[in-house]
């Protein structure tokens, strides 16, 4: 489980996340939505502890959150930074394998998980000594996925992690990540700006706007229910989308 509570966080005198008290229920995947701007890059930096917050208190896996328990508490969760954030320079083979080296486990033991991931991903193990440069936008995302779960974390945090991709990969991903966030059970949170696609993989939405919550809760409930104008103009706006889109593993949406 992850706890905030009152979290705020200013850059250079603007407050990007304001207040923020929210619970992330385990073993399950919430999505964090919001226009561009709103802080949910923000807000997910600070859970994993590379951004600290101004104000407030951030628990993980029961674990207050300090300058000085990070390091040990990000060991837990698996982050896929915007647009991937791979090494350049490694290939996607080193990549995966990056932490489970620093951490010292032996070759048996990370080809055994490497093959378990790239099964999970479905990712063709002939492309694992290619460098990012060589794999396709999709690929780069499975690669930077199979690295966040390498050492497999409690927590999966995803920023954006299908935004840069044209539709029908994006589509492909969708499917994919559904059926891997339903078979790991993970504390899954996911970023995206998108509601549809946030209604497609979490059962539990948190809309952000200028830095604060507006409302959390089912897809069901923003249509339904809309806390605010704002709400019901960003629902107006997904809608739209969401038919295009297929139905989730189990059906309900
Ligand atoms: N390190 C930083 N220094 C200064 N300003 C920052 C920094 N990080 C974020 N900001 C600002 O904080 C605000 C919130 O940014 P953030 O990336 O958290 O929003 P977001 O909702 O994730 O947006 P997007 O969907 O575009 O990624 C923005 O105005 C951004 O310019």
């Amino acid at each position: 489980m992850i706890r905030l509570e009152h979290v705020s966080k200013c850059f250079g005198g603007a407050r990007v996340v304001d207040d923020v008290t929210l619970t992330i229920e385990p073993a399950r995947a919430t999505a964090l939505i919001g226009p561009s701007g709103s802080g949910k890059s923000t807000l997910l930096s600070m859970i994993v502890g590379l951004t600290t917050p101004d104000d407030g208190e951030i628990e993980v896996a029961r674990h207050l959150l300090t300058p000085l328990s990070a390091e040990k508490l990000r060991r837990l969760m698996g982050y896929v930074i915007q647009e991937g954030g791979l090494f350049p320079h490694l290939t996607a083979r080193r990549n995966i394998e990056l932490m489970a080296r620093e951490t010292g486990w032996p070759a048996e033991r990370r080809a055994a998980r490497l093959e378990e991931l790239l099964q999970l991903t479905r990712f063709p193990a002939e492309a694992l000594e290619r460098f990012p440069a060589e794999l396709s936008g999709g690929q780069r995302q499975r690669v930077a996925l199979m690295r966040a779960l390498m050492l497999d974390p409690e927590i999966l945090l995803m920023d954006e992690p299908l935004g840069a991709l044209d539709p029908l990969i994006r589509a492909d991903l969708q499917d994919d990540l559904a059926a891997i966030f339903a078979r790991l059970r993970k504390t899954v949170v996911i970023v995206t700006h998108d509601l549809a696609e946030a209604g497609f993989f979490a059962e539990r939405i948190v809309l952000m706007n200028r830095g604060r919550i507006v409302q959390q809760g089912r897809f069901a409930d923003f249509v339904e229910r809309p806390a605010e104008e704002f709400v019901t103009r960003f629902v107006r706006a997904g809608v739209r989308r969401l038919s295009d889109l297929p139905l989730p593993p189990g059906g309900a949406r």
